[in-house]
């Protein structure tokens, strides 16, 4: 029930898929099959007639003679057929790797206008996964497709050419063939359903694939000793896959012999009508040869339907994981306003509660703070305590749950969020490697109108002329091992890259999360001795857990468990009791203490002595 009923909207979309993108393609697939049905019930009407003609009274050439015309027909019908058989090859070879490549841009097209906190959903990549494997596969229902409408264009004509032979045969045929048929779709069914049911285990090989034989897991898993733990456990999901696949291998064949017994038998009784019918003269020898043709061709094309049908509701399967995606990421869309910003002069934020999809507790509680341009603002905190979260929704890559983000009063919400965007520039974390030239790696696709002069300048800021001045071809090398002349860089090479691409970037909001944490001192010292000039035209975030270099921000904001605990400047701030200056002296106690001393956790700290703390905020004030 379930194939009957998906069959035609599969079959609906997989045409409508193919029509947008070639339209004469399917056209000509479309034709091409019903021409080669007509042909089909042309040829058994041949076969009828040169079989006639052939066992009629009178001499061999006259017989021959009698029988050329048809037999021509027979000819052109089966040389038609062949032609047009080359013809579906070609259209299909065309058509389906195109639909394949249409259908991973849509995806693609759908996953970048998602809001981020789509991917905060649960499973929303892994069905993103499952989804490029269904658009991969796409291909595929052209072939499936087409078997499908041969079968049915060859069955039509075989029962077309039944019927007119003599109309007790087809519902005797239909009928013979029901037990086959059943057999089949039974054995299909088990098929489908062990498929649906092993289809998580399916993804978490994929997953488990790509995690084995990527490079950037390469050295982890040899360090780590994991290749064993790792093919063992993809061992495991394939058993199990191995053992259901079998399983319903063995029920499908039992279907299958139960159905061919029955056919069978039902088969004779056919058989049997036939000759009865050719021995009381209802039916005459050419009229029976052509029955046994189109007997053989419906039963044939009765097969081919069903297993056409089943490889088309598989590959469905597939197709249903991308379609399903599509109309989940439409879910997750943006829907923001219009509004075109400049660069923020001000961005405001005002009891601010953000909560992560499915999370249990808020990640950001009630905060306030002001942002404005030509100010950098420090975000500290203890790990987990919201710095990223808060830098992220001042990007407006994230939208408040409650309270509100406005830039020059205008909510983020309300912005464009590409032209919003284009007003940040953002150093995450983990920042993306691209596999492009250095040149690419730091415009991003947006070169400036200084061209090269302000790459370089980006460059001369955060350190990387260094390592661009060292590449093979300059600013047109590629940054990947792998590929033909590329170069592959090291952590701290490449977080000066990443660095660049935000200094290049002409944007009002500068977000700097662990900017430095690859760095080596002196590389670390450039970034934050050039801040303050980075600074005049632009607003800055600055994020680090290096609280020597927070020094250098206008104002420091201590977050904790999501809320802001404390706000100042660096001398007020390690003046005052509070979450800063514990960190402070505990981290000042570790970098300046003599070996020996105790100094880790759960070891008693060095008290925070006024004097101490006064000296190094001075210090630090003074560098
Ligand atoms: N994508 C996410 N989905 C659900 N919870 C998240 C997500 N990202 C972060 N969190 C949670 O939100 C809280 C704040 O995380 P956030 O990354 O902002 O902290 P942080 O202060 O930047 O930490 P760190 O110093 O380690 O970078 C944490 O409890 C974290 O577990």
């Amino acid at each position: 029930m379930d194939m009957a009923r998906r069959l035609p909207q599969l079959v609906r979309r997989s045409v409508a898929l193919a029509w947008t993108i070639d339209r004469w393609a399917a056209l000509g697939l479309l034709v091409c099959q019903a021409v080669s049905g007509a042909m089909q019930a042309l040829g058994l009407l041949a076969v009828s007639r040169t079989i006639g003609a052939l066992l009629s009274s009178g001499d061999v050439y006259g017989r021959l003679l009698s029988a050329w015309p048809s037999l021509a027909m027979l000819a052109v019908a089966a040389a038609v057929r062949a032609l047009l058989g080359i013809a579906v090859t070609w259209l299909s070879s065309r058509l389906g790797p195109q639909m394949s490549r249409e259908a991973e841009l849509r995806l693609l097209q759908a996953v970048t206008e998602v809001e981020l906190s789509a991917y905060d959903a649960p499973g929303f990549t892994h069905r993103k996964e499952a989804a490029d494997r269904g658009a991969e596969i796409v291909q595929d229902l052209v072939t499936d497709g087409q078997d499908l409408i041969a079968s049915l264009a060859s069955l039509v004509a075989g029962a077309g050419v039944l019927t007119a032979l003599h109309p007790a045969l087809l519902p005797l045929l239909v009928l013979a063939s029901f037990p086959q048929a059943v057999a089949q779709v039974s054995a299909a069914r088990v098929r489908y359903l062990a498929r649906l049911r092993a289809g998580g285990d399916h993804r978490l090989l994929s997953i488990l694939r790509w995690h084995v034989c990527d490079r950037y897991t390469a050295d982890q898993i040899r360090a780590g000793t994991m290749a064993g733990f790792l093919v063992t456990r993809y061992r495991h999901i394939t058993e199990r896959i191995n053992r259901a696949d079998r399983q319903a291998a063995d029920t499908g064949a039992r279907m299958s012999v139960l159905g061919a017994v029955c056919g069978g038998l039902a088969s004779s009784a056919v058989w049997a009508a036939v000759v009865w019918l050719l021995s009381n003269g209802r039916m005459s020898v050419g009229h029976a040869g052509t029955a046994v043709f189109a007997l053989q061709t419906v039963g044939t094309a009765l097969r081919g339907l069903v297993a056409g049908g089943a490889r088309i509701m598989r590959t469905g399967l597939y197709m249903d994981d991308w379609s399903e995606f599509l109309v989940e990421a439409g879910g997750y869309r943006m829907r923001r306003g219009t509004g075109n910003p400049a660069p923020p002069q001000e961005i405001r934020v005002r009891d601010l509660v953000f909560r992560y999809e499915e999370a249990a507790n808020d990640a950001l509680r009630g905060v306030s703070l002001t942002l404005r341009r030509g100010e950098v603002v420090a975000l500290v905190g203890y790990n987990g305590s919201g710095k990223t979260t808060l830098a992220r929704l001042l990007s407006g890559l994230y939208l408040p749950t409650t309270g509100s983000i406005t830039w020059d009063g205008v909510p983020t919400a309300d912005l464009d969020p590409h032209a919003m965007w284009a007003q940040v520039a953002l150093v995450p974390q983990d920042y993306a490697r691209w596999p492009l030239t250095a040149r690419e790696n730091i415009t991003l696709g947006r070169p400036t109108e200084g061209g090269d002069a302000d790459i370089h300048a980006a460059c001369a800021q955060s350190g990387a002329d260094e390592v661009v001045g060292e590449l093979r071809s300059g600013l047109d090398t590629v940054l990947a091992r792998d590929w033909l002349g590329g170069q592959e860089l090291s952590g701290g090479q490449w977080q000066r890259i990443a660095l660049t691409r935000a200094f290049h970037r002409p944007a009002g909001l500068l977000v700097l999360d662990e900017p430095t944490s690859a760095l080596d001192p002196l590389g670390e010292h450039r970034i934050f001795a050039g801040l303050r000039e980075v600074a005049a035209t632009r607003a800055v975030v600055l994020i680090t857990h290096r609280l020597t270099n927070v020094a250098v921000a206008d104002r420091i904001v201590v977050l904790d468990k999501g809320s802001v605990v404390q706000e100042g400047t660096f001398p007020e701030l390690v003046a005052e009791p509070g979450l800063f200056r514990d960190l402070w002296t505990y981290q000042h106690t570790r970098e300046t203490h003599r070996p020996g001393e105790p100094t880790g956790p759960g070891e008693p700290a060095a008290p925070a002595s006024t004097a101490a703390v006064s000296s190094v905020a001075a210090e630090t004030e003074g560098a």
